[in-house]
Parts: structure tokens; C-alpha cells; sequence
């Protein structure tokens, strides 16, 4: 499949800042992508530039296989048919609901706009909203009607920033899958900017982290969360903690006692650090079979389930997760058991931060 977004190597500076340095991705036509990082890294700044409202320093953007974006091209905002819907994207108070979707198909014929309307009303669930301002709606529905208003011409590709920031967590993840289920049924290309993780995999085909300027990682939100490329990646995405390690004889030395996989096979001995995440880890009764005993020393309610923080002998801290009908206690010892479905071990010397 042809990518409809590529960026190759492209850089941007803002007065004499570097924000995006040497930044390379694709999405294909029809997929999510989405791009997660800490505040600051720049998100913004790229979405900015892929939308046209700012130049590149170097590489290039192109879109549906047209180079948009260069040092020699720049194709202004309005030729990209691009939609957009940005953090400060508010609905035009003193217009209807109506009103504000058809803003931007004002050019099309009055049939032709109503049927849209209603189409993206129904698509949106608000069919019947139709007559109210926005003061009228709750944050959700306007949100939702800021989507309606972004998607009516038909865009080929959606930029989102922090689109639900605004919202609660539970109405923020409800209407993520909404949107992504809009956005395929409208099969419309979107790239998502969002610092909630949650938000991002409830959204995403293809996601990548950024750090400073530099994308570090860029594939499917499972590749980010089991084979995640750079300890600020596995940091980054979902819980989970970072254990020393020794590689001595193609095995894993840690407070977790000895570790075979087949991820060490072609490795030679040195220092690591190794991902743990609360999947890894099982708990179990001290008087069944286990491999070491660990001791709780943290336990945070999640609803379904508990997530312990325990303490190994080392007092190196590994998350586990337990039913919540029977909770353990702070202080009490368990048996714990390890299960690495994908271990992902970095090397202590080799990993450094980007500047
Ligand atoms: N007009 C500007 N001139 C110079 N520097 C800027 C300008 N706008 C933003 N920056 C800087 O660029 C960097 C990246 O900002 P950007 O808004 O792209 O980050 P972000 O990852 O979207 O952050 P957040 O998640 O907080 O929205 C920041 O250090 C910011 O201070």
C-alpha cells in the first residue's frame, strides 16, 4: 500500500531553535497514527508543519505522493485538503450546530450541505442537534460536533492535537473509539497528537514516541509496548520498570534469579537493563510452587484488579497486578513467579538520550 503522509528527514526551527530534528515516518491511507511524547518534544510544532503553517529547515513532507513541504516547496495550507481539529478549535459561538459543520462546505449546494449535515449528525450520534449553539452542548458534544465540522468537506487527511484534553478520562477513551470508528467508517487518513497513552491505543494503527525533536520509535501501539526500542519508550508506554542485570553465559542475572530466552542467544556478557512489565510477573500463594518471594510494599486500586508494587530481595521494586476481590497488604510476603513472553533487554552502555 502507497504511504499518504511521508515525512523524510525533516527538520524545523522556529526562530533560532532546532524543535525537529531529522524526523522520518509514513502512514498508509486509511490508517491512525499518532504521535505521544512529553510536553515540549515538539508534537505540535510537527502537526503545524504538516498542516502548512509552518516551513521546514530541511528534508521534506510529502502528501498523497506530492511533495508539500520542502526547502524549495511550500503548498500553502488551504491545497493540502487537510481537516483539522486542534486544542483551541472552538465552534463559532453565535452559529447553530447546523451552521458551524457546513462553515466549511459553504460552497456546496443547500441540498447538498443538509444532507451532509445530517449524514455527520447521525455519524456523530447528535442527529437532531441540528438548532443549537454550542453553549447548548455538553464538552463531549461539542467536541463531537468540532469533529463533524472538520470532517464535512471531506478532508483526505485529519490532523488532530490533544483533540480531547478537555474532557474527562472515562469520556476521553469513550469518545477516542468513537472518533476512530468515525474515521474508518469515513476512511479518512488521521495523525493524532496526544500525551495520553490511553487515548493513543484506543486510536491508533500506528504510533510513534517523540523526545526532544527526535521520534524514537515508530509501529503498532503492541510493538511500542512489548518490543519497545528505547528505554524512554518502555518508560513511556504503559507501566512497567527497569531491572539491573548481568548476561553471563547467554542467561539473565537479576534480583529475578536466573533468566533463559531466546532474545539472549547472540548476546555476549555485559551489564543490562531489562524491562519488567506487571504482565511478567505472577503472583502466587507462598505455599504453592514458586520461584522467589517478594514483599508488597504498595497497592493501588484499578477497579477489575489491584497493581502491587513488591520488593525483591535487592529492594528493587517490580508492579504486579491481582484480583481486587481478594486484596493483599502492605508489608505481607507472596511468591512470585516470572513469565517473559517478550524480554526486552537494553544495554546499559549503548543507550543514551538524544541531546
Ligand atoms: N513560536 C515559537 N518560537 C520558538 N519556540 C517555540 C515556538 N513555539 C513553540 N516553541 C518551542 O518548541 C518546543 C516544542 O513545542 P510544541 O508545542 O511543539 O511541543 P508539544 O510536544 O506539542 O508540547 P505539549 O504536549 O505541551 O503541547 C517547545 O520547547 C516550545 O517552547
Amino acid at each position: 500500500m502507497k504511504p499518504l503522509v511521508e515525512l523524510d528527514s525533516v527538520s524545523i526551527e522556529l526562530g533560532k531553535e532546532r524543535i525537529v530534528e531529522q524526523l522520518s515516518f509514513s502512514l498508509n491511507e486509511g490508517d491512525i497514527g499518532c504521535l505521544l511524547g512529553p510536553s515540549g518534544c515538539g508534537k505540535t510544532t510537527l502537526l503545524r508543519t504538516i498542516a502548512g503553517f509552518s516551513e521546514v529547515a530541511s528534508g521534506a513532507i510529502r502528501l498523497y505522493g506530492e511533495e508539500v513541504a520542502s526547502v524549495k516547496t511550500q503548498i500553502p495550507t488551504e491545497q493540502r485538503q487537510i481537516g483539522m481539529m486542534f486544542q483551541d478549535f472552538a465552534l463559532f459561538p453565535h452559529l447553530t450546530v447546523e451552521e458551524n459543520i457546513a462553515f466549511g462546505i459553504n460552497t456546496w449546494s443547500k441540498t447538498d450541505q443538509k444532507q451532509r449535515v445530517q449524514q455527520l449528525l447521525q455519524r456523530v450520534d447528535l442527529a437532531g442537534y441540528q438548532h443549537r449553539y454550542p453553549h447548548e452542548l455538553s464538552g463531549g458534544q461539542q467536541q463531537r460536533i468540532a469533529l463533524a465540522r472538520a470532517l464535512a468537506p471531506k478532508p483526505k487527511l485529519m490532523l488532530l492535537d490533544e483533540p480531547f484534553s478537555s474532557l474527562d478520562a472515562e469520556l476521553r477513551e469513550l469518545l477516542a473509539q468513537d472518533v476512530r470508528n468515525l474515521l474508518k467508517e469515513e476512511g479518512i487518513t488521521a495523525l493524532l497528537v496526544t500525551h495520553d497513552q490511553q487515548e493513543a491505543f484506543a486510536m491508533a494503527d500506528k504510533a510513534g514516541v517523540m523526545y526532544a525533536g527526535q521520534l524514537l520509535q515508530w509501529n503498532t501501539p503492541y510493538e511500542l509496548y512489548h518490543q519497545p526500542e528505547h528505554e524512554l519508550v518502555a518508560d513511556f508506554i504503559g507501566r512497567g520498570v527497569l531491572l539491573n542485570g548481568q548476561i553471563q553465559s547467554h542467561q539473565l542475572h537479576s534480583a529475578l534469579g536466573v533468566i533463559d530466552h531466546e532474545v539472549l542467544c547472540d548476546q555476549d556478557d555485559h551489564d543490562v537493563t531489562f524491562l519488567v512489565r506487571p504482565d511478567d510477573v505472577l503472583i502466587v500463594p507462598t505455599d504453592q510452587p514458586h520461584r522467589l518471594q517478594a514483599q508488597v510494599v504498595g497497592r493501588g486500586f484499578r477497579g477489575s484488579h489491584y497493581l502491587y508494587t513488591l520488593a525483591l530481595d535487592n529492594h528493587e521494586h517490580v508492579l504486579a497486578v491481582g484480583p481486587s476481590h481478594q486484596p493483599l497488604s502492605a508489608g505481607q510476603m507472596v511468591g512470585i513467579n516470572v513469565d517473559f513472553d517478550h524480554l526486552v533487554v537494553f544495554d546499559s552502555n549503548i543507550c543514551q538520550l538524544p541531546d
